[in-house]
């Protein structure tokens, strides 16, 4: 049987313009000017992940696992290399999602499901089962800055779980909110997850849960993909080197 592809990353660079430290004297003497050093997070980065499969992303803090999940999802430009999602959609399920924060929760809804390619008449239909799934009541129409971070995690889970994608990228969120919440969102995510048809790659740091969910494991360490393989072998070698 010939496996589909739905992501496939190619010779993917990406680096992050870093301001050097400049001394205080210096700063002054350069006229403002201060030097910008690229930090290369991603060096040559290839892989294919097949439509249907789930993947599970480990790697140290600051190895380019959120990196990756961000330039996959459209949000940051590779510097060279590239990305080809087979036209599949695709959404970023993560905590640092960006809302517009003067809008109100219903709004961002709107713009939310526009940006993920949606149109406003599908989003407008999905709108109450999106505004139910959240519980935030009528919240929903007060600005997201009056929002606790709990509610603005409600409102972007929500969005994400019920608006579904072919590609859905998980950045360390399989469950959020109080515990109530966090049972519903986790039971709504393995039943994301669990569609045949969906292509999941996702950010963790609780091994236990990747190995119940992912069938492969790539390992990331220094902008470089390390190992990508099964997760029994790769959680085990990662735990070891880990300890
Ligand atoms: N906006 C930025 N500007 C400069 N450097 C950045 C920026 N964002 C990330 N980096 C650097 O890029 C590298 C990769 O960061 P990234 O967030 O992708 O790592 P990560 O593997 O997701 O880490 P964690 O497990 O802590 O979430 C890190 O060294 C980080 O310091």
């Amino acid at each position: 049987m010939i496996m589909e592809i739905a992501i496939e990353v190619k010779n993917l660079n990406i680096s992050y313009k870093e301001l050097k430290a400049y001394s205080i004297k210096k700063m002054l003497f350069s006229h403002g000017k201060s030097k910008a050093e690229p930090f290369h997070a991603l060096k040559d980065v290839s892989f294919s992940i097949s439509k249907g499969e789930i993947w599970g992303i480990i790697g140290k803090n600051g190895s380019g696992k959120s990196t990756l999940l961000n330039a996959i999802a459209g949000i940051f430009a590779p510097d060279s290399g590239t990305i080809d999602l087979h036209g599949n959609s695709v959404s970023l399920l993560s905590i640092g999602v960006g809302f517009q924060k003067n809008l109100t929760g219903r709004e961002n809804i709107i713009l939310g499901g526009l940006l993920l390619g949606f149109t406003q008449k599908y989003i407008e239909e999905k709108m109450q089962e999106i505004i139910d799934f959240s519980e935030l009541g009528h919240f929903i129409d007060k600005p997201v800055r009056t929002y606790s971070s709990g509610m603005y995690s409600k409102l972007a889970f929500s969005i994400t779980a019920t608006l579904e994608t072919d590609i859905i990228l998980i950045d360390e969120v399989l469950s959020v909110g109080d515990e109530h919440f966090k049972k519903k969102s986790s039971a709504r995510m393995k039943n994301l997850i669990s569609n045949d048809d969906r292509t999941v790659l996702m950010v963790s740091h609780s091994l236990s849960t990747l190995k119940k969910l992912c069938d492969q494991i790539m390992w990331v360490d220094g902008g470089k993909i390390k190992m990508i393989g099964q997760p029994e072998i790769i959680l085990d070698l990662y735990e070891k080197y880990m300890q």
